[in-house]
């Protein structure tokens, strides 16, 4: 069975490939400037840094590579990972009252070093948020080193109105994608 690298610093992207039964031999971190192109638009954003990222892992004697990114984009606008409380009170004050879409792209490199990839989309709408949602939100500390500001997986889901697309995608892996990848390059996965 061929080994699986997964290239990816995220404890999520390892959980949700458990998720599946998939189990990485190695885990290893992309070193990747993930900052935006100048007028990159954000399905672009996740594609062009999923494939980067895969690429960026060495790959060994008959291993296959795997790695994602998750993009929040408001229109032609990329949101940041937001680093700080403050930036996940601009992103937040951003999406409340409004849909957004969240890019999902996952990545696979076989082990003859062939390179396939899906990129998907998810639509996700907030509630109107008020300042003391917002406070609320930012007390719980669980928006920080996310993608626009927010996790999903957690006390957010009582803020979002609907979502439609990957719910895995949302969280950082789009798992049907992932599955359908991997067994194209080989992985065996029932
Ligand atoms: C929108 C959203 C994002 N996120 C997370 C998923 C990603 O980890 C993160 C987006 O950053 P990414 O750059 O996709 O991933 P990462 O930096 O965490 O890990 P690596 O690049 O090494 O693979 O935001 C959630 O956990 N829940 C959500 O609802």
């Amino acid at each position: 069975m061929p080994g699986l690298v997964l290239a990816s610093s995220s404890p999520r992207r390892r959980d949700l490939l458990g998720q599946i039964g998939v189990i990485p031999s190695r885990i290893a971190e992309p070193l990747v400037d993930e900052a935006p192109l100048k007028g990159e638009l954000p399905r672009d954003h996740a594609l062009r840094l999923a494939v980067a990222k895969a690429q960026a892992v060495a790959r060994g004697p008959d291993e296959i590579v795997l790695a994602g990114d998750t993009c929040v984009g408001a229109g032609r606008r990329i949101l940041p990972k937001a680093d700080t409380p403050d930036v996940v009170r601009q992103c937040l004050e951003l999406l409340g009252g409004r849909r957004h879409d969240v890019w999902s792209a996952v990545a696979v490199i076989d082990g003859s070093g062939r390179l396939r990839s899906r990129n998907v989309r998810s639509v996700v709408a907030f509630k109107q948020l008020d300042s003391a949602e917002i406070e609320a939100y930012l007390e719980s500390g669980e928006g920080v080193g996310k993608a626009g500001g927010y996790a999903i997986q957690g006390s957010a889901a009582a803020l979002i109105r609907a979502m439609s697309g990957s719910y895995s995608g949302v969280v950082g892996l789009p798992l049907f994608e992932t599955r359908a990848l991997l067994r194209t390059a080989g992985y065996p996965l029932g």
